[in-house]
């Protein structure tokens, strides 16, 4: 453990060796600043840069992260270096210690400008539990599966900060057993338990981003809760794919963990069989080991385990930009839905109620099919960092009110 002259407790979530960045504000102040999580504060980086006349400064004044995103590896490198000593040399204690805020005094804000929005669908328990339910009457995986990290373009300008009201979605729904679509409010709205990867480093138009550079244009990773409509999904998505289904809110964690504190957390992945294309392989291990819990009115109702995802975001980011698509700083991608192997690792409700057939009691006494107005979704998730430390990730949290 390092020495600091902060009070860290041993277990915390945001010690030394996870330092997240986010955008907070304090009390009814419309100023947004950058902030980094430590211990039970919150580091103002914004005003303890300006104070300690560090060069990347400038980086932090803007109230998202978008320029320090911009300026690449060796810049966040320096700026988490320097953050690192600032908390753990004394001489920086006094000057320091003006900007610790307690988090609970915090209001955090979407921590990033978000340009475009991507979401995979690269769980295979999740695709096979989903086919099953589906499409019962067809193959389990669709037959581009295992030969591509299928995904879609969804919508960059309702991806919300965690906190933000759901509002129910209205739609277009038709049952199986109706013969006529009718319109209301969703009656099965769910969640996706999702990782999102953000990019930094943008890329040139025309030209592939390998496997081999994921870490020089990704900056780190949070959570994502994406809503689902399942009955407006299901109506409408054939045969170009989701589309209003997903689109009214896509809930991220207040804290991007950069990829530097993950070191501990990587993982090699399940294996690929067939062996995937040229531009999809990997040389170095980016499945990440990270445990996920989803809680439904404060109970826990699944714990996701990320370290199974099929295709890892270094084969998302390489399928995403082959055909010469350009990435720009702030864009967002998701891993799909995160669904393990056993019942209780299920990422989403249609998958935990088995299409709404088999209701889930929760230890309230309620049951639940899908999402009721007033319920409160809270995903979190921890990696494991250093000597037995955890990386913690903020949790994504929204409560889901009547349209
Ligand atoms: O298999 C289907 O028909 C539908 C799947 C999903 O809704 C999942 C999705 O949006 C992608 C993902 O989160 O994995
Ligand atoms: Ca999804
Ligand atoms: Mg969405």
């Amino acid at each position: 453990m390092t020495v600091t002259w902060l009070e860290l407790a041993d277990d915390t979530p945001f010690g030394l060796d996870n330092l997240p960045y986010g955008v907070f504000s304090v009390g009814g102040a419309p100023q947004r600043r950058i902030g980094v999580p430590v211990g039970d504060h919150v580091l103002d980086l914004t005003s303890a840069a300006a104070e300690t006349a560090a060069s990347f400064a400038p980086l932090l004044t803007s109230g998202v992260l978008n320029p320090l995103l911009a300026a690449g590896p060796a810049t966040w490198r320096e700026v988490r270096e320097s953050v690192r000593e600032w908390l753990t040399e004394t001489r920086y204690a006094d000057q320091l210690r003006p900007h610790l805020v307690p988090l609970t005094e915090v209001t955090t804000h979407l921590p990033i400008e978000v340009a475009d929005y991507v979401d995979f669908y690269s769980s295979e328990h999740h695709a096979l539990n989903a086919g099953k339910i589906f499409r019962p009457d067809a193959v389990e995986l669709p037959p581009n599966w295992k030969h591509l990290p299928i995904g879609y373009h969804g919508r960059a300008g309702t991806v919300v900060a965690s906190g933000t009201p759901v509002v129910r979605p209205h739609g277009q729904r038709k049952p199986r057993n109706a013969d006529t679509p009718s319109f209301g409010p969703s009656q099965r709205l769910d969640i996706e338990a999702e990782v999102g990867f953000v990019v930094g480093v943008p890329s040139t138009l025309g030209t592939p981003v390998s496997t081999e550079d994921f870490a020089a244009h990704v900056f780190g990773v949070c959570l994502v809760n994406d809503w689902s409509a399942r009955d407006i999904q299901a109506w409408e998505y054939q045969p170009l794919g989701p589309f209003l289904a997903k689109s009214f809110a896509t809930s991220v964690s207040p804290w991007i963990v950069p990829l530097d504190a993950l070191e501990h957390a990587r993982v090699a992945g399940p294996p690929q069989d067939p062996e995937p294309f040229e531009y999809l392989r990997t040389s170095e291990k980016w499945g990440l080991d990270l445990a996920i819990e989803v809680r439904l009115n404060g109970h826990l109702v699944s714990s996701p385990p990320f370290a199974t995802q099929y295709w890892n975001a270094a084969q998302q980011l390489a399928h995403l930009t082959v055909n010469g698509a350009s990435l720009r700083t702030g864009d967002l991608y998701a891993s799909g839905t995160v669904t393990g192997p056993e019942p209780h690792q299920r990422g989403s409700l249609l998958e935990l109620s088995w299409g709404g057939r088999e209701p889930l009691t929760l230890p309230d006494g309620a049951t639940r099919t899908f999402l009721e107005d007033g319920d409160e979704v809270t995903i979190s998730a921890t990696a494991p960092g250093p000597n037995g430390t955890r990386i913690g990730f903020g949790d994504v949290r929204g409560t889901v009110v009547p349209s």
